[in-house]
Protein backbone atom coordinates (compact mmCIF):
# COMPACT_ATOMS: atom_id res chain seq x y z
CA UNK A 1 0.00 0.00 0.00
CA UNK A 2 1.24 3.81 -1.16
CA UNK A 3 2.90 5.27 2.03
CA UNK A 4 1.60 9.25 2.86
CA UNK A 5 4.45 12.12 3.21
CA UNK A 6 4.00 13.40 6.55
CA UNK A 7 4.39 9.70 8.34
CA UNK A 8 7.69 9.49 5.81
CA UNK A 9 8.94 12.51 6.31
CA UNK A 10 8.80 12.09 9.86
CA UNK A 11 10.33 8.29 9.72
CA UNK A 12 13.30 10.12 7.88
CA UNK A 13 13.43 12.56 10.73
CA UNK A 14 13.83 10.33 13.24
CA UNK A 15 16.62 8.22 11.33
CA UNK A 16 18.64 10.75 10.65
CA UNK A 17 18.30 11.49 14.46
CA UNK A 18 19.12 8.36 15.38
CA UNK A 19 22.40 9.17 12.92
CA UNK A 20 23.06 12.28 14.63
CA UNK A 21 22.31 14.79 12.33
CA UNK A 22 23.14 18.23 13.18
CA UNK A 23 21.89 22.08 11.75
CA UNK A 24 24.58 23.52 9.29
CA UNK A 25 25.63 19.98 8.11
CA UNK A 26 25.70 18.90 4.93
CA UNK A 27 24.20 15.81 3.61
CA UNK A 28 24.26 14.76 -0.23
CA UNK A 29 21.80 12.60 -1.21
CA UNK A 30 23.49 10.14 -4.14
CA UNK A 31 20.63 9.23 -6.82
CA UNK A 32 20.85 7.29 -10.09
CA UNK A 33 18.10 6.04 -12.76
CA UNK A 34 16.30 3.57 -9.92
CA UNK A 35 15.89 5.75 -7.16
CA UNK A 36 12.14 5.56 -5.85
CA UNK A 37 11.14 9.25 -6.23
CA UNK A 38 8.82 10.08 -2.93
CA UNK A 39 11.82 8.39 -1.16
CA UNK A 40 14.02 11.40 -2.47
CA UNK A 41 11.72 14.04 -1.65
CA UNK A 42 10.94 13.13 1.83
CA UNK A 43 14.45 12.53 2.83
CA UNK A 44 15.33 16.19 1.12
CA UNK A 45 12.43 17.38 3.15
CA UNK A 46 13.42 15.74 6.29
CA UNK A 47 17.03 16.90 5.66
CA UNK A 48 16.07 20.13 5.46
CA UNK A 49 13.56 20.60 8.31
CA UNK A 50 16.86 19.75 10.21
CA UNK A 51 18.81 22.77 9.38
CA UNK A 52 21.13 20.57 7.33
CA UNK A 53 22.44 21.80 4.33
CA UNK A 54 20.99 19.35 1.39
CA UNK A 55 22.48 18.48 -1.85
CA UNK A 56 21.85 15.87 -4.81
CA UNK A 57 24.23 13.91 -6.74
CA UNK A 58 22.52 12.55 -9.47
CA UNK A 59 25.10 9.58 -11.51
CA UNK A 60 24.09 7.79 -14.89
CA UNK A 61 23.54 4.37 -13.97
CA UNK A 62 26.51 1.72 -15.30
CA UNK A 63 26.71 -2.12 -15.88
CA UNK A 64 23.02 -2.60 -17.43
CA UNK A 65 24.78 -4.28 -20.29
CA UNK A 66 26.98 -6.65 -18.18
CA UNK A 67 24.11 -7.37 -14.92
CA UNK A 68 21.59 -10.41 -15.66
CA UNK A 69 19.31 -9.16 -13.23
CA UNK A 70 18.70 -4.95 -12.64
CA UNK A 71 18.84 -5.58 -8.46
CA UNK A 72 21.33 -3.09 -7.65
CA UNK A 73 23.34 -5.81 -6.14
CA UNK A 74 23.49 -8.22 -8.82
CA UNK A 75 26.77 -6.47 -10.13
CA UNK A 76 29.42 -5.63 -7.67
CA UNK A 77 32.25 -3.86 -7.97
CA UNK A 78 32.18 -0.80 -10.59
CA UNK A 79 29.71 1.81 -10.38
CA UNK A 80 29.29 5.24 -11.14
CA UNK A 81 31.53 6.63 -9.04
CA UNK A 82 34.21 4.67 -10.28
CA UNK A 83 36.92 6.87 -11.45
CA UNK A 84 34.74 9.83 -10.99
CA UNK A 85 37.14 12.12 -8.71
CA UNK A 86 34.36 15.31 -8.94
CA UNK A 87 31.51 12.96 -7.52
CA UNK A 88 34.25 11.31 -4.65
CA UNK A 89 35.25 14.82 -3.60
CA UNK A 90 31.68 16.01 -2.89
CA UNK A 91 31.10 13.11 -1.26
CA UNK A 92 34.33 13.12 1.19
CA UNK A 93 32.85 16.54 1.90
CA UNK A 94 29.74 15.50 3.01
CA UNK A 95 29.16 14.87 6.72
CA UNK A 96 26.09 12.42 6.19
CA UNK A 97 25.66 10.59 2.55
CA UNK A 98 22.21 9.19 1.87
CA UNK A 99 22.64 6.48 -0.51
CA UNK A 100 19.66 5.88 -2.72
CA UNK A 101 21.05 3.75 -5.60
CA UNK A 102 23.34 1.26 -3.94
CA UNK A 103 27.23 1.63 -3.44
CA UNK A 104 27.79 -1.26 -1.42
CA UNK A 105 30.70 -3.48 -1.86
CA UNK A 106 32.41 -0.77 -3.89
CA UNK A 107 35.80 0.13 -2.98
CA UNK A 108 34.89 3.87 -3.78
CA UNK A 109 32.72 3.19 -0.69
CA UNK A 110 35.55 2.51 1.75
CA UNK A 111 37.62 5.60 0.61
CA UNK A 112 34.66 8.28 1.49
CA UNK A 113 34.03 6.55 4.86
CA UNK A 114 37.59 6.90 5.88
CA UNK A 115 37.35 10.47 5.70
CA UNK A 116 34.79 10.48 8.20
CA UNK A 117 31.59 10.77 6.38
CA UNK A 118 28.63 8.50 6.94
CA UNK A 119 26.73 6.55 4.57
CA UNK A 120 23.40 5.42 4.91
CA UNK A 121 21.69 3.13 2.47
CA UNK A 122 18.23 2.92 1.71
CA UNK A 123 16.81 1.60 -1.58
CA UNK A 124 13.98 -0.49 -0.23
CA UNK A 125 10.44 1.10 -0.89
CA UNK A 126 8.91 3.51 1.24
CA UNK A 127 6.97 0.93 2.42
CA UNK A 128 9.07 -1.55 3.18
CA UNK A 129 11.48 0.94 5.08
CA UNK A 130 8.23 2.45 7.04
CA UNK A 131 7.90 -0.68 8.24
CA UNK A 132 11.10 -1.08 9.85
CA UNK A 133 12.09 2.28 10.67
CA UNK A 134 14.99 1.40 13.17
CA UNK A 135 15.08 1.85 16.85
CA UNK A 136 17.51 1.98 19.63
CA UNK A 137 16.23 -2.12 20.42
CA UNK A 138 17.57 -3.13 17.14
CA UNK A 139 20.71 -1.57 17.76
CA UNK A 140 21.29 -3.04 21.24
CA UNK A 141 20.30 -6.72 19.84
CA UNK A 142 22.70 -6.74 16.78
CA UNK A 143 25.21 -4.72 18.46
CA UNK A 144 25.03 -7.68 21.32
CA UNK A 145 24.92 -10.40 18.66
CA UNK A 146 27.86 -8.68 16.66
CA UNK A 147 30.38 -8.62 19.94
CA UNK A 148 29.81 -12.47 20.34
CA UNK A 149 30.52 -12.90 17.04
CA UNK A 150 33.83 -10.49 17.68
CA UNK A 151 34.77 -12.93 20.58
CA UNK A 152 34.53 -16.16 19.00
CA UNK A 153 36.39 -18.37 17.24
CA UNK A 154 34.30 -20.62 15.26
CA UNK A 155 30.99 -20.70 13.96
CA UNK A 156 28.93 -23.97 13.67
CA UNK A 157 25.86 -23.61 11.66
CA UNK A 158 23.51 -26.98 11.16
CA UNK A 159 19.82 -28.56 10.32
CA UNK A 160 17.37 -30.95 9.98
CA UNK A 161 18.28 -30.37 5.77
CA UNK A 162 21.71 -31.30 6.11
CA UNK A 163 23.40 -28.31 6.52
CA UNK A 164 27.03 -28.87 8.81
CA UNK A 165 29.10 -26.27 8.05
CA UNK A 166 32.55 -24.74 10.11
CA UNK A 167 34.14 -21.39 10.01
CA UNK A 168 36.83 -20.61 12.07
CA UNK A 169 36.49 -16.27 12.88
CA UNK A 170 39.39 -13.92 14.05
CA UNK A 171 40.58 -12.99 10.70
CA UNK A 172 37.63 -10.47 9.89
CA UNK A 173 35.74 -7.95 11.80
CA UNK A 174 32.09 -8.99 12.81
CA UNK A 175 29.65 -6.04 11.27
CA UNK A 176 26.09 -4.59 13.15
CA UNK A 177 23.47 -3.90 10.73
CA UNK A 178 20.66 -2.10 12.37
CA UNK A 179 19.55 1.24 9.76
CA UNK A 180 21.59 4.30 11.22
CA UNK A 181 24.94 5.88 11.14
CA UNK A 182 25.55 7.23 14.35
CA UNK A 183 29.39 7.24 14.52
CA UNK A 184 31.46 9.15 12.14
CA UNK A 185 32.65 6.52 9.46
CA UNK A 186 30.15 4.49 9.97
CA UNK A 187 27.65 3.00 7.36
CA UNK A 188 24.45 0.79 7.39
CA UNK A 189 21.34 0.06 5.82
CA UNK A 190 17.93 0.53 6.82
CA UNK A 191 16.46 -1.30 6.42
CA UNK A 192 18.01 -4.15 7.89
CA UNK A 193 18.67 -5.74 11.92
CA UNK A 194 21.00 -8.08 11.30
CA UNK A 195 24.97 -9.36 12.58
CA UNK A 196 28.27 -10.54 10.12
CA UNK A 197 31.34 -11.58 9.93
CA UNK A 198 33.09 -13.23 7.17
CA UNK A 199 34.82 -16.82 7.49
CA UNK A 200 38.76 -16.98 8.14
CA UNK A 201 40.16 -16.96 4.22
CA UNK A 202 40.14 -20.11 2.83
CA UNK A 203 38.64 -22.21 6.07
CA UNK A 204 35.25 -22.44 6.13
CA UNK A 205 34.02 -26.11 5.30
CA UNK A 206 31.37 -28.72 5.46
CA UNK A 207 28.09 -28.81 3.76
CA UNK A 208 25.43 -26.22 3.30
CA UNK A 209 22.18 -27.39 1.84
CA UNK A 210 19.29 -24.63 0.84
CA UNK A 211 16.10 -26.26 1.56
CA UNK A 212 12.68 -26.00 -0.16
CA UNK A 213 11.61 -22.65 0.81
CA UNK A 214 14.86 -20.86 1.74
CA UNK A 215 15.81 -17.74 -0.44
CA UNK A 216 18.13 -16.87 -2.91
CA UNK A 217 18.94 -13.17 -3.84
CA UNK A 218 19.14 -11.53 -6.38
CA UNK A 219 17.32 -14.27 -8.18
CA UNK A 220 14.20 -13.33 -5.01
CA UNK A 221 13.01 -16.63 -5.71
CA UNK A 222 11.84 -19.50 -3.20
CA UNK A 223 13.79 -22.71 -3.80
CA UNK A 224 11.48 -25.29 -4.88
CA UNK A 225 14.00 -28.33 -4.56
CA UNK A 226 17.16 -28.43 -2.37
CA UNK A 227 20.75 -27.25 -3.00
CA UNK A 228 23.81 -29.04 -1.39
CA UNK A 229 26.51 -26.96 -1.75
CA UNK A 230 30.15 -28.55 -1.01
CA UNK A 231 32.18 -26.18 1.15
CA UNK A 232 36.34 -26.79 1.07
CA UNK A 233 39.42 -24.35 2.03
CA UNK A 234 36.69 -21.56 1.89
CA UNK A 235 34.71 -22.12 -1.77
CA UNK A 236 31.68 -24.21 -2.78
CA UNK A 237 33.49 -26.64 -4.91
CA UNK A 238 30.37 -28.42 -5.79
CA UNK A 239 26.58 -27.25 -6.34
CA UNK A 240 24.01 -29.94 -6.75
CA UNK A 241 20.36 -30.72 -6.92
CA UNK A 242 17.41 -30.29 -9.44
CA UNK A 243 16.41 -27.39 -11.32
CA UNK A 244 17.16 -24.67 -8.61
CA UNK A 245 20.75 -26.07 -8.38
CA UNK A 246 21.34 -25.34 -12.28
CA UNK A 247 19.16 -22.30 -12.24
CA UNK A 248 21.80 -21.27 -9.98
CA UNK A 249 25.30 -22.92 -11.62
CA UNK A 250 24.06 -20.96 -14.73
CA UNK A 251 23.87 -17.62 -13.11
CA UNK A 252 27.13 -17.85 -11.26
CA UNK A 253 28.91 -19.34 -14.29
CA UNK A 254 27.52 -16.27 -16.25
CA UNK A 255 30.06 -14.09 -14.62
CA UNK A 256 33.51 -16.56 -15.33
CA UNK A 257 34.72 -15.73 -12.13
CA UNK A 258 36.07 -19.05 -9.60
CA UNK A 259 35.95 -16.25 -6.42
CA UNK A 260 32.27 -15.84 -7.28
CA UNK A 261 31.97 -19.34 -5.08
CA UNK A 262 34.26 -17.84 -2.23
CA UNK A 263 32.15 -17.53 1.11
CA UNK A 264 31.00 -14.24 1.52
CA UNK A 265 29.42 -12.94 5.08
CA UNK A 266 27.84 -15.01 7.05
CA UNK A 267 25.26 -14.05 10.01
CA UNK A 268 21.93 -14.13 11.57
CA UNK A 269 18.49 -12.00 11.32
CA UNK A 270 17.16 -10.01 13.99
CA UNK A 271 14.55 -8.08 12.62
CA UNK A 272 11.55 -9.40 14.26
CA UNK A 273 9.47 -6.69 11.51
CA UNK A 274 11.18 -8.52 8.58
CA UNK A 275 9.17 -11.91 7.31
CA UNK A 276 9.96 -14.65 5.36
CA UNK A 277 6.82 -14.83 3.30
CA UNK A 278 7.19 -10.66 2.37
CA UNK A 279 9.32 -12.05 -0.62
CA UNK A 280 6.45 -13.77 -2.37
CA UNK A 281 3.95 -10.24 -1.79
CA UNK A 282 6.48 -8.29 -4.12
CA UNK A 283 7.36 -8.26 -7.74
CA UNK A 284 10.82 -8.93 -8.09
CA UNK A 285 11.88 -5.56 -9.12
CA UNK A 286 10.15 -3.36 -6.93
CA UNK A 287 12.34 -4.66 -4.26
CA UNK A 288 15.95 -6.04 -3.05
CA UNK A 289 14.62 -8.45 -0.76
CA UNK A 290 15.63 -7.23 2.75
CA UNK A 291 13.16 -8.65 4.46
CA UNK A 292 14.63 -12.11 3.74
CA UNK A 293 17.82 -10.37 4.72
CA UNK A 294 17.26 -9.68 8.15
CA UNK A 295 14.23 -12.00 9.16
CA UNK A 296 14.77 -12.97 12.48
CA UNK A 297 15.76 -16.65 13.34
CA UNK A 298 17.82 -16.32 9.78
CA UNK A 299 21.17 -18.02 8.74
CA UNK A 300 22.02 -15.64 6.00
CA UNK A 301 25.24 -16.57 3.97
CA UNK A 302 26.59 -15.39 0.86
CA UNK A 303 29.05 -16.38 -2.05
CA UNK A 304 31.23 -13.97 -3.45
CA UNK A 305 32.87 -10.30 -2.27
CA UNK A 306 35.13 -10.13 1.11
CA UNK A 307 35.97 -6.15 0.19
CA UNK A 308 33.30 -5.15 2.67
CA UNK A 309 35.44 -6.65 5.71
CA UNK A 310 38.99 -5.27 4.04
CA UNK A 311 39.73 -8.52 2.58
CA UNK A 312 40.99 -8.47 -1.02
CA UNK A 313 38.30 -10.24 -3.21
CA UNK A 314 36.16 -8.26 -5.17
CA UNK A 315 34.18 -10.48 -7.53
CA UNK A 316 30.97 -8.60 -9.27
CA UNK A 317 28.70 -11.75 -8.29
CA UNK A 318 27.11 -11.52 -5.16
CA UNK A 319 24.52 -14.26 -3.98
CA UNK A 320 22.47 -13.51 -0.75
CA UNK A 321 21.11 -16.52 0.78
CA UNK A 322 19.14 -16.83 4.06
CA UNK A 323 18.35 -20.20 5.42
CA UNK A 324 15.40 -20.59 7.88
CA UNK A 325 15.70 -23.75 10.60
CA UNK A 326 19.04 -23.53 11.43
CA UNK A 327 21.42 -23.92 14.27
CA UNK A 328 24.02 -21.68 14.77
CA UNK A 329 26.55 -21.56 17.56
CA UNK A 330 29.77 -19.54 18.54
CA UNK A 331 32.37 -21.74 19.87
CA UNK A 332 30.15 -24.54 20.76
CA UNK A 333 27.17 -22.31 22.43
CA UNK A 334 24.12 -21.68 20.50
CA UNK A 335 22.78 -18.39 19.06
CA UNK A 336 20.02 -19.76 17.29
CA UNK A 337 18.21 -23.08 17.73
CA UNK A 338 16.32 -24.14 14.84
CA UNK A 339 15.19 -20.76 13.50
CA UNK A 340 14.99 -19.26 17.10
CA UNK A 341 17.20 -16.50 18.10
CA UNK A 342 18.16 -17.12 22.02
CA UNK A 343 18.89 -13.79 23.10
O1 LIG B 1 22.60 -4.76 3.71
C1 LIG B 1 23.15 -5.66 3.04
C2 LIG B 1 22.73 -5.99 1.78
C3 LIG B 1 23.36 -6.98 1.11
C4 LIG B 1 24.41 -7.64 1.69
O2 LIG B 1 25.03 -8.63 1.03
C5 LIG B 1 24.81 -7.32 2.93
N1 LIG B 1 24.19 -6.34 3.62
Amino acid sequence: MAISDYPFIEAWRQVLTLSRLEAGQTVTILTSASTHPQTLSCATIAAQSMGAIVNRLDLPPVNGEKALSRDALAYLGTTPLTGNHAAIAALKASDLVLDLMTLLFSPEQHEILQTGTKILLAVEPPEVLMRMVPNQQDKTRVTTAAARIQAAREMRVRSAAGTDLRCPLGEFPAISEYGFVDEPGRWDHWPSGFALTWPNEGGASGRIVIDRGDILLPQKCYVDDPIALTVENGYAVRIEGGLSADLLSDYMASFDDPEAYAISHIGWGLQPRARWSTLGLYDREATIGMDARAFEGNFLFSLGPNNEAGGSRTTACHIDIPLRRCTVSLDGRDMVVDGKVLD
